[in-house]
């Protein structure tokens, strides 16, 4: 069956989703609207690849963006295939609409985090509108966590098969696991480089989040614990998880111009503490840990030594343990877990798989 897809948010990773689909000339999705946080276009025929000059300001059908207007053009387009809403933003007014849409029939897909790791009482909301009883809309999020990386799918498949949690832990940025794999480093491969130049290539590569203090600040990765968290069925909130924060103090209220000119004040510090790890044979890795058994989820910066696969991982690869009952030696998933490709992949795989079960 075909899809229609309806896209708010066409930066980094919608403009790529468009671009797989175009390029693959999917026969199972038409991508119907496009929206900005400016304006939206929506169209009776799928967009083709002049869809961006379409929608800039000066093209004919283009209106100024509402949430409202939006979801009210697409309200004929249901009458034919399934509509699903795709919000590539990282906004949270966007993921507040979520039942919106659902309690319209319209199914969600996102790589969007804040709808699931932020409000509890939002997320038990989409959970109940998609409770996957007969005709209820669907929800797939694959891309919050490890990217395209099959993560979530694995967790729902562990869960739903009766396996039990122990632990799931892992790195889980794309961002800090590049800035440490190649600030922190031992023996051969270790050649000397700041803490603020490492950062900087990371956001030209597309890998950081729009501010990258929201990456080094713990945040993105302990929204990525709370879904994991709340996927394996426990309340995890922003109060219940231990984040260690690494931006500096006096860099955490400047602006994001300032904070990326103002770093390089601050890397002697960091070369501190990397230093410190080296000299003890183990280097310093960002890592996320989701703990059922003790209660006590957390992010924090550790130290491993050379011999423990997050000190060999490359680039910026994620790699994610599960432990489980079946799993005492954990089924471990790694691979590329940050931009903008293997986001829109994990996006298309999960809109194929509305399209397959709604056939
Ligand atoms: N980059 C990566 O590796 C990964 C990213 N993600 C997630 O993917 C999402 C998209 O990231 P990315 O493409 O890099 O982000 P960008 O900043 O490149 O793009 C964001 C888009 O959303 C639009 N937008 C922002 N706010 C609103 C709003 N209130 N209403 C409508 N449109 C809005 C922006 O419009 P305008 O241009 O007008 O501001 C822009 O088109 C984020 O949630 C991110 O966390 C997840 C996994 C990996
Ligand atoms: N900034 C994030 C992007 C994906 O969620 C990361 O670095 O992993
Ligand atoms: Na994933």
């Amino acid at each position: 069956m075909v899809v229609n897809v309806a896209i708010v948010g066409v930066g980094l990773v919608g403009s790529e989703f468009i671009r797989q689909v175009l390029t693959t000339q999917s026969k199972k999705i038409a991508i119907i609207s496009v929206a900005n946080s400016r304006n939206f276009l929506t169209s009776s025929t799928p967009l083709t690849a002049s869809w961006n000059d379409d929608l800039s300001s000066a093209g004919p059908a283009t209106k100024p963006f509402s949430l409202e207007s939006f979801t009210a053009s697409l309200a004929t387009s249901k009458a034919t295939y399934s509509t699903v809403v795709l919000d590539c933003t990282s906004n949270e007014s966007v993921a507040a609409y979520y039942p919106t849409w659902l309690e319209a029939g319209f199914h969600v897909v996102t790589p969007n985090k804040k709808a699931f790791s932020g409000d509890l009482n939002l997320y038990k909301k989409i959970k109940q509108l998609s409770n996957g009883q007969k005709g209820s809309p669907l929800v797939y999020h694959e891309s919050t966590v490890g990217a395209g990386l099959p993560v979530i799918n694995t967790l729902n498949d562990l869960i739903n098969t009766g396996d039990k949690i122990v632990k799931i832990e892992g790195i889980f940025s794309g961002t800090l696991s590049y800035i440490f794999n190649n600030f922190s480093t031992l023996g051969a491969s270790a050649k000397p480089v700041k803490f603020s130049e490492v950062v900087s290539v990371a956001k030209e590569l597309g890998y950081t989040e729009p501010d990258p203090r929201d990456d080094l600040n713990g945040m993105d990765v302990a929204r990525k614990v709370i879904i994991l968290g709340r996927v394996a069925g426990l309340d995890l909130t922003q109060e219940t998880v231990q984040v260690e924060n690494i931006v500096p103090e006096e860099l955490r209220n400047a602006s994001p111009q300032d904070f990326m000119a103002k770093l390089p004040e601050f890397d002697q510090h960091f070369e501190n503490l990397n230093q410190e790890a080296v000299q003890n044979g183990q280097v310093l890795r960002y890592v996320g840990l989701v703990d059922p058994v003790h209660g006590k989820s957390s992010v924090t910066l550790a130290r491993y030594p050379a011999s423990h696969p997050f000190a060999s991982l490359k680039g910026s690869d994620n790699i994610i343990a599960f432990t489980t009952e079946r799993f005492p030696s954990p089924l471990i998933i790694q691979g590329s877990g940050a931009g903008a490709a293997v986001t829109a992949f994990g996006i298309y795989s999960d809109i194929l798989k509305i399209a397959e079960r709604t056939q």
